[in-house]
């Protein structure tokens, strides 16, 4: 089936548009009067640049509050759209698509509004032209499909039909029951798609602001394709967003997202098979780009929290670093993907390695998605491992996971230290988190979303002392009932929070912290301060709240304190214990943590004492 975007979804001028919707692989595009208002052509000529482009144009919208107006705007709105057929003509599109009208002039009278459509339909198709009645979710009298639809019926002219789009009819809770038995397929002219996280508001703010792309929100949109293919529809799907963070970001990064969403979209819908989505079992690695410098000091940072020097690249001036099951990949080589990251942003993690059941599969997965991959130069009988671009363009590495019998994966590239395998506290990494720019969260969650599989957890707010933090978690590869991988994305609007200093320090998003997981926190927080790790000092009247809070007794408080201990328990009594380290140079920090079996969360209560204890470190 044909993929379509409207103009609306992307940012710039219509040929900025009209390119990054045909460099994304759309067939076609719907545009919107005002992006043809602005532009510098005739119409003929934007035709003429979309066909040269590959894209059909779809649809055209220019009308609104036309139908069951009084006169004279009935008059005049059928002259004006016999203006607008001329445009269409030029442009060369077939269909116009008018939304139900908001006016409140306009007459609550199905019988005349069904007469109007009639009336300009029966002009559109003096000139091969078809137009399509949407009912918008804020219409003053045509809020329902189904109204709409009787409209369209008692219309009954072969060039007028009906327009379903996702968000009007998801947002009221309502459903496509009953569209296949009602409606012949001739008469679903179109069908356009949307997502939007459900929120309390009204659905036109809702609608200009916050729809997104399918696998971005929370609305059953795989379910609405379903409905709409079973009554028969072949038509184009096309996404139609209003958003205003889109409308910001570059055009291609969100026209690339939109043809994603719409291959997910046909895989949930049951139309299109993908490779399935990955076991996966952990995170194998995260690697850093230094220098020589940098990985000299990162080096010692590492070393007070127990980390060794594991490994040495037979070719490459990769170091791995290993405390029992975590490791950490320093990669100072030059002429590298990492050299160019640290180039343009000094020490950061440019990598995320994940351990899946199957990386070709994945590979192919992503690929599918339109995924950018990457391969790595690599020495002779060196392993090279397959990597997929993260839409912030952090490497991520797809590596086989082994079991205990198998030869790790280590091998083939390192030589190994004999400590590499000595026993040390940690048993591999808890969960990393990404600070964002705002505009990056919906990218990243339709990424992890699509080509993982991973299910968003529902959003949390956390308080820093300069501003808010959103945080979204993503988690996923249940082992033996325990989450395997956590990946908890956090933006923020204010450029003064932490996450915001971070976001604008790297120019963009990227890796903010790295929680290791350990069996026994007091223990890792002992030996980590033995090392003279730099830890960071929770405020004494944090205990004295979470003695009151957990009922906790003065000796386990008190322990918690000694250890500079964070703690959380979630309704059923599982517990968390959690300290952090100060940054590095004024970037990412590392955090040792306690997960008792069955807690799922990141010790959120704890966010505002850890950022505010984080801000007062800067301050001093
Ligand atoms: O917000 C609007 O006005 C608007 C216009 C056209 C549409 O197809 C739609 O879904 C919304
Ligand atoms: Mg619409």
């Amino acid at each position: 089936m044909l993929r379509s975007i409207a103009t609306v979804c992307l940012s710039g001028t219509l040929p900025d548009k009209l390119e990054s919707a045909a460099a994304a692989g759309f067939g076609g595009v719907e545009i919107f009067e005002q992006d043809l208002l602005s532009f510098e052509g005739t119409p003929a000529e934007a035709g003429r640049m979309a066909a040269d482009l590959g894209l059909a144009v779809t649809l055209f919208q220019p009308f609104r509050d036309f139908e069951a107006m009084p006169e004279p705007q009935r008059s005049r709105n059928l002259d004006r759209a016999e203006r607008k057929f001329d445009t269409m003509q030029a442009l060369g599109t077939q269909m116009i698509l008018v939304c139900s009208n908001t006016q409140a002039a306009t007459l609550d009278d199905p019988a005349r509004a069904a007469a109007d459509l009639r009336e300009m339909a029966a002009r559109a198709a003096r000139r091969g032209l078809k137009l399509g009645f949407e009912a918008l979710a804020w219409g003053r009298h045509t809020s329902r499909w189904r109204q709409a639809w009787d409209i369209v019926r008692e219309a009954d002219h072969p060039a007028l039909g009906l327009i379903l789009d996702s968000f009007h009819t998801l947002c009221m809770g309502d459903d496509l029951a009953g569209l296949a038995q009602a409606v012949p397929p001739e008469k679903l002219f179109f069908v356009q798609f949307a997502d939007a996280p459900r929120l309390r508001m009204d659905p036109l703010s809702w609608s200009r602001h916050h729809r997104s792309f399918p696998g971005q929100g929370e609305l059953e949109v795989p379910g609405f394709l379903r409905e709409v293919l079973a009554a028969g529809y072949a038509g184009p799907i096309s996404l139609e967003i209003f958003n205003d963070e889109f409308r910001a970001a570059p055009s291609r990064r969100i026209a690339r997202d939109g043809l994603r969403s719409l291959v997910w979209l046909d895989e949930q819908a049951g139309l299109a098979p993908l490779p399935a989505t990955p076991a996966l079992s952990g995170i194998e690695f995260v690697e850093f780009a230094v220098d020589e410098t940098a990985r000299a000091e990162l080096a010692a940072f590492l070393a007070a929290l127990g980390f060794r020097l594991a490994g040495t690249h037979r070719s490459k001036a990769v170091q791995l670093w290993r405390n029992g099951g975590a490791n950490l990949v320093l990669n100072a080589e030059p002429d590298s993907a990492a050299a160019e990251r640290f180039a343009q942003l000094g020490p950061t993690v440019c990598a995320l390695a994940f351990r899946v059941d199957d990386p070709a599969r994945l590979m192919a997965r992503a690929e599918a998605l339109r995924c950018p991959t990457f391969r790595e130069r690599v020495g002779e009988g060196e392993r090279r491992i397959p990597a997929i671009r993260a839409p912030d363009g952090t490497l991520v590495y797809l590596v086989q996971a082994t079991g205990p019998g198998d030869r790790p994966i280590w091998e083939d590239d390192f030589l190994l230290a004999p400590e590499a395998t000595a026993p040390g506290a940690l048993r591999g990494i808890d969960h990393v988190a990404q600070a964002l720019a705002p505009g990056m969260l919906d990218s990243f969650v339709l990424f992890y979303r699509a080509v993982f599989g991973l299910a968003p957890d529902a959003p949390w707010e956390l308080p820093d002392p300069y501003g808010l933090v959103r945080s979204r978690a993503f988690t996923g590869g249940v082992a033996d009932g325990v989450e395997q991988v956590r990946l908890p994305l956090n933006v923020s609007e204010s450029t003064r929070t932490g996450t915001g200093r971070f976001v604008s320090a790297l120019a963009g998003a990227g890796v903010h912290h790295i929680a290791f997981a350990t069996a026994d926190a007091a223990a890792a927080v002992q030996a980590a301060s033995q090392r003279a790790a730099p830890l960071l000092d929770i405020p004494a009247n944090y205990y004295a709240d979470l003695a009151a809070r957990f009922g906790l007794g003065e000796a386990e408080t008190a322990a918690l304190q000694a250890h500079h201990l964070l703690f959380d328990q979630d309704a059923a009594g599982h517990g968390f214990r959690h300290a952090y380290t100060l940054p590095f140079q004024d970037r990412f920090f590392f955090e040792l943590a306690e997960r008792g079996v069955g807690y799922e969360g990141f010790g959120a209560a704890n966010a505002a004492t850890r950022m505010a204890a984080q801000q007062r470190g800067r301050a001093r």
